[in-house]
């Protein structure tokens, strides 16, 4: 039997458009270290938008000033010039509340504690044992694949390894913003790739905007929704780049001819920065 005659078409409603927060807003951003003769402007009128859930790759020359730019989102260093929030915070404000966490290129460990205390350290220190609103220690270690090394020290693992703890303890208050600054640049290039997969992984597992910054081209085009790209003296944006490469994204991608098409011109980018 039919059914009763529709009287109008059928027709899908239109999917909403998904606009995302924005996570750090940079408006018109000068830094300058130092005074008269010896004044250096490291950061000329930036202006960007990093969208929440993003992950952008910073690039540029050395002294273009990408470590000094994540130093003024993470309220290391404050800006001469301009305006930086997050969440539409001031950089103190978002740091008192941990919206972000910070991995530098060492891990920075404590030593005499074993690698699980060492992820349960921000939660001696800050709100969020109290209020608990943190993630399960076992839980990350296990996601940055040290299952069964809770109790070892950091002396006795890698350097692979040892970073793997720094990102696990930097997820542990569950911030909304990794800030990186060349988290894998000392490590040799199979580990470096290892862990620019699971980084990904564990990006698309948490939501966590991040921020990295690198001197890697491929490293840039494989980890990064978006590249911002920096020139030096003084440190101006040159450009940010969408990287038109799908995700999930394993690192069979950099055999591609898009992959190379993206690198070769971030290359380009780049020498003209100099
Ligand atoms: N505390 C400081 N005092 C004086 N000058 C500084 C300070 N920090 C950075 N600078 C200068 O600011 C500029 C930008 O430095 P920054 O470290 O941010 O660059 P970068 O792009 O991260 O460099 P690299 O890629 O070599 O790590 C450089 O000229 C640097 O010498």
């Amino acid at each position: 039997m039919l059914g009763a005659p529709k009287l109008k078409p059928e027709i899908d409603a239109p999917a909403a458009p998904s606009v995302a927060a924005t996570a750090v807003s940079i408006r018109n951003v000068d830094v300058r270290f130092g005074d008269g003769v010896n004044e250096v402007t490291a950061l000329s009128g930036i202006s960007v938008d990093i969208p929440e859930g993003a992950f952008v790759t910073m690039l540029g020359p050395s002294g273009c000033g990408k470590s000094t730019l994540l130093r003024c989102v993470a309220d290391l260093i404050d800006v001469s010039e301009g305006s930086v929030t997050v969440f539409g915070r001031t950089p103190s404000q978002a740091r008192q509340n941990r919206d972000f966490a910070f991995v530098f290129q060492d891990a920075t460990l404590l030593p005499w504690r074993t690698v699980l205390e060492n992820v349960s350290l921000p939660l001696e220190v800050g709100k969020h044992a109290r209020t608990g609103d943190y993630a399960d220690p076992r839980a990350l270690l296990q996601m940055v694949g040290l299952a069964g090394r809770e109790n070892a020290l950091p002396h006795e693992l890698s350097g692979g390894m040892r970073q793997r703890v720094a990102i696990a303890r930097a997820l542990v208050t569950r911030p909304r913003i990794l800030l990186m600054d060349e988290p894998f640049g000392a490590l040799d290039e199979i580990t470096r790739d290892r862990l620019n997969e699971e980084l990904l992984r564990v990006w698309q597992e948490t939501g966590t905007t991040i921020l990295f910054v690198t001197h890697s081209i491929p490293e840039a085009a494989f980890l990064g929704q978006h590249v911002l790209m920096l020139q030096a003296h003084p440190g101006r944006m040159k450009e940010f780049m969408k990287v038109d490469l799908p995700f999930p994204r394993s690192l069979a991608v950099r055999d591609t001819v898009e992959f190379i098409r993206v690198t070769a011109h971030l290359r380009k980018l780049l020498e003209e920065c100099l």
